[in-house]
């Protein structure tokens, strides 16, 4: 604490995210949820405020903003405001007045772990590891108020700033946090593909890749994050009233998605402090509605591979909060209509599941209007996403381990062994070791291979088809294998595909 001429003046220190915050001298912490802080900051004084920050995470961001307070006794004052639809949405800013209002209780988090459990509607939670008695003095030493428009919050901010400064409530708190390292193990960086039937289902995969291979970078945000660049997801069967597993092992349930669909689907007029909507950017922000002039562009001419969407403004996303997503393509070949978005950056654990189910209802919305314009009878196709920067924040590492750890064996194990690049019939005739490729459906024979060396034959089979399914191409390998060894004991072993090796019993 600075005693000024003016005024007492305190500084607030960050423990956690201190990047992302405004500092001033003042007593007032001041939380803008989904609101871009700029857009409060811009019309106080520093010495009106102590702190200003964005909370968007009831389960990542309230336990950091927390420890924060409880390291800075001098904030007194806290402003909540809770104004959009984002806001809502996620339910940060109303979890965040439930602590202040009712407190917390000790239970376990939706994960397992055992946490200060806040008094809410709203899942949030705070680490056992600090004091329940510095939370309950925290909540009794801070004066809050929630506010509803930048206008309320500002105006509220003012009449803090307006009274005497009031003593810190005790001394700066710190309590232990334990950290996750992730052991990564080797593979490529750049370019992945991953398939699954549903979104659920391609997400575990997903995040499986990124959290057992993806390169541990800053992040940016005060800290760090699992990286895999450029991640092609593609999910093939997706329904329509979409698939939540149960129990539900997603970060967002169907309420939700209902809120999140229209961000796409629908315009929004632009508001102070409120970052774009992807709705807003492919209705109205260009001056066209883009969903409509491709459902139009297709109407007109079915094969046109020009029906984009764009939502990158190169005029103006060099500046704060660029949308992540930027492209959208849709393409109808054999009657189905695949929908293609790529996103620069894309948080695959938490924000992946909700951008694909919204996309997937936009797929949905222009293979229905494209069909009752025209005579066309179309299928959904795939949804494909490129997810250019694939990311796991570190904050949810436990998360994604958990949720790892009790899916992915099981996602595993639900395997068909339809591989779209064929299959092969491995048979020893003669001398040789013969195999058939053919294709997946109708079983045409396109190609054969005839040797007596099954890595000769694994590698030509390879070379030719280097797309095979990875399990497919181990499968492979390991049959050729047996016959090769059948052929080299023809007069004691018999190879048939699929099955042990059998063993010739000679008649004396
Ligand atoms: O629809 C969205 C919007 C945002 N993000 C994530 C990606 C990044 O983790 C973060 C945006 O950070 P910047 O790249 O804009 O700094 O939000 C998504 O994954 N999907």
């Amino acid at each position: 604490m600075i005693e000024t001429s003016q005024a007492t003046q305190f500084r607030y220190a960050a423990q956690h995210k201190p990047n992302q915050l405004i500092y001033g001298t003042g007593q007032t912490a001041v939380i803008t949820g989904w609101t871009v802080r700029d857009a409060i900051a811009k019309h106080l004084q520093p010495s009106e405020y102590a702190v200003i920050g964005q909370l968007y995470s009831p389960t990542r961001g309230i336990n950091l903003l927390i420890r924060n307070l409880l390291h800075n006794p001098h904030v007194r004052f806290l402003v909540v405001l809770n104004a959009t639809k984002e806001d809502k949405n996620a339910g940060a800013c109303q979890c965040l007045l439930d602590f202040f209002r009712n407190g917390v209780e000790e239970s376990i988090s939706d994960t397992g772990r055992k946490s200060w459990v806040i008094r809410s509607a709203i899942p949030g939670y705070i680490d056992i590891d600090i004091d329940i008695n510095a939370l309950e003095k925290l909540r009794h030493s801070v004066n809050w108020q929630e506010a509803k428009s930048i206008t309320e919050a500002v105006n509220q901010v003012k009449s803090y700033a307006q009274k005497a400064a009031i003593q810190p409530w005790g001394v700066p708190l710190d309590f232990p946090m334990s950290a996750v390292e992730p052991t990564v193990l080797p593979g490529p960086r750049y370019g992945h593909r991953i398939e699954g039937k549903t979104i659920a289902e391609t997400w575990v995969k997903i995040i499986h890749r990124i959290k057992t291979t993806g390169t541990i970078r800053p992040t940016g945000y005060d800290g760090q994050w699992q990286e895999l660049i450029d991640l092609i997801a593609i999910v093939t069967d997706e329904p329509a009233d979409f698939y939540f597993p149960e129990p539900n092992y997603l970060p967002i349930d169907r309420s939700f998605i209902q809120e999140y669909i229209s961000q796409i689907l629908d315009d929004a007029p632009q508001q102070e402090g409120v970052k774009y909507t992807y709705g807003q950017r492919l209705r109205s922000w260009f001056g066209r509605d883009q969903i409509q002039e491709v459902i139009d562009k297709l109407v007109a001419d079915i094969d046109s591979a020009r029906a984009v969407m764009s939502l990158w403004d190169a005029s103006h996303d060099a500046n704060d909060s660029p949308p992540c997503l930027n492209h959208i393509w849709v393409r109808i070949v054999d009657h189905q209509l695949s929908l293609t978005a790529t996103f620069r950056s894309n948080d695959m654990f938490s924000a992946w599941p909700a951008n694909a189910m919204g996309l997937r209802e936009l797929q949905r919305y222009i293979c229905d209007a494209i069909t009752q314009k025209s005579n066309h009878v179309l299928k959904m196709g795939p949804l494909i996403t490129i997810s250019q920067s694939a990311h796991i924040y570190d904050d949810c590492f436990e998360n994604t381990e958990n949720v790892i750890t009790s899916q992915y064996t099981k996602i595993c194990q639900q395997r068909d062994y339809a591989d779209p690049a064929g299959s092969f019939v491995i048979t020893v005739q003669d001398s040789s070791i013969f195999v058939e490729h053919m294709t997946p459906g109708s079983g045409e024979v396109v190609n054969c291979y005839s040797g007596k060396s099954a890595s000769q034959l694994s590698r030509q089979i390879v070379a030719d088809c280097p797309g095979l399914q990875v399990e497919h191409a181990i499968y492979l390998g390991s049959e050729l294998q047996k016959a090769e060894i059948a052929l080299s004991n023809k007069q004691e072993l018999i190879y048939e595909q699929d099955k042990q090796l059998k063993i010739h019993f000679i008649e004396n």
